[in-house]
């Protein structure tokens, strides 16, 4: 299939007023979508079907699932996009500085009484657009953000969401986990040295050890990296990769359960943090900070790569992989705006005007893509 006859397609599918997904994984090349047969709106609770699931940040709420036996498939390889016009991306107007430095002076007075160690709080900005077009938008994050998860779903009855998320929930093929603990945030900038300070390397161990903490009754072995640097977009974060052997009486649902939402987008303790968002942040973060990505999809590997060895490349060996993704870096589009969510990891050392600027600088992976 052409670049040209993928995208047509596309566009005749959002037309039709169909659900599809289109995305792209970290470092990859490869564009995959899939189109929805009819409107029907397929949920999951206990993840065991195949397809792509769309799940929000509160799993009291529905997980959304494009089931692979009602999609059509289509992939293309393509370094960039041919896109149809330039554009000049505008700036955002960021309203409600008032409003976010007061949530998070309450999560900090929360933190220091003792009943939170970290809440990640978060708020949403509005933009009027000139050029609304979902897959023209997803063509720029495309090429703009190459080691992002870089997607477009849509299904009528629930909306238009697109992103380019630097954070992997986690990915699992046959019993083989990986996750990551992705926190703390710097702009980036090109030459200058980086240095972190201890308030960041709290913040993101607070997230590596819950990590390794919830998945160990699930685990065998798990083996934790050595904290990195990683460049998103204009932004800096602190990443640790987190793999393990997955017991085989550990359903995906438990892990998913284990890890969702981690301290990254949500805090710690979980639930506490989940209480005190829900409770004090003015607006619903609907699928912002909830997950997406491919659900038991199966993945046939020949035993033996040995070419001379022909009879034995007859044994492919099917495996089942999952990887999903954290909604974050997103956007929705709703009657010709753009609801862009953005938020910041609070501890006792936060100050809230950086909490401010670091939420500003983060509308800035979107707004760089949108005129
Ligand atoms: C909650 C967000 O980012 C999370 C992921 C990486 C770094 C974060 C931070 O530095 O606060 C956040 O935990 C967001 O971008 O909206």
């Amino acid at each position: 299939m052409t670049q040209d006859s993928f995208f047509e397609t596309l566009e005749l599918q959002y037309k039709n007023n169909l659900p599809f997904v289109v995305y792209s994984r970290p470092i990859n090349s490869v564009i995959k979508c899939w189109l929805q047969e009819d409107d029907a709106l397929h949920t999951t609770s206990d993840f065991n079907e195949s397809g792509f699931v769309f799940s929000p940040f509160d799993l009291n709420n529905k997980s959304i699932l494009l089931p692979e036996t009602h999609c059509q498939h289509f992939t293309i390889d393509a370094l960039d996009i041919d896109l149809d016009d330039e554009f000049t991306s505008s700036s955002i107007e960021n309203n409600g500085e008032e409003a976010h430095i007061h949530l998070v002076e309450k999560g900090i007075d929360t933190i220091k009484n003792g009943l939170l160690e970290k809440v990640v709080l978060s708020r949403k900005v509005e933009k009027s657009l000139v050029d609304s077009n979902p897959i023209t938008i997803f063509k720029r994050l495309f090429n703009t953000y190459k080691n992002a998860m870089v997607y477009c779903w849509y299904h009528p009855k629930v909306g238009l969401w697109l992103g380019a998320t630097p954070e992997l929930l986690f990915k699992v093929e046959s019993r083989r986990l990986t996750t990551i603990s992705l926190a703390g945030t710097q702009s980036y900038a090109e030459n200058s040295e980086v240095s972190w300070t201890t308030k960041e390397y709290e913040e993101q161990q607070i997230v590596t050890d819950y990590i390794t903490k919830q998945i160990e009754p699930h685990a065998d072995v798990i083996k934790v990296s050595e904290v990195e640097t990683v460049r998103a977009g204009n932004l800096l974060h602190l990443k640790t990769y987190i793999h393990s052997q997955i017991k085989p009486e550990s359903s995906l649902s438990s892990i998913i359960e284990a890890l969702h939402p981690t301290p990254a987008v949500c805090g710690f303790p979980k639930e506490a943090s989940k209480h005190f968002i829900l409770k004090n942040e003015s607006y619903n973060r609907e699928y912002y900070t909830g997950f997406l990505g491919e659900l038991n999809l199966k993945v046939s590997k020949t035993r033996n790569t040995n070419r001379r060895n022909v009879e034995n490349n007859a044994y492919a060996v099917v495996k089942k992989h999952s990887n999903f993704y954290v909604n974050l870096r997103c956007m929705q589009l709703k009657n010709g705006k753009a609801l862009i969510y953005v938020g910041g990891g609070i501890t006792k050392d936060s100050i809230s005007q950086n909490e401010w600027e670091e939420t500003v600088n983060k509308t800035k992976t979107i707004a760089n893509v949108l005129s």
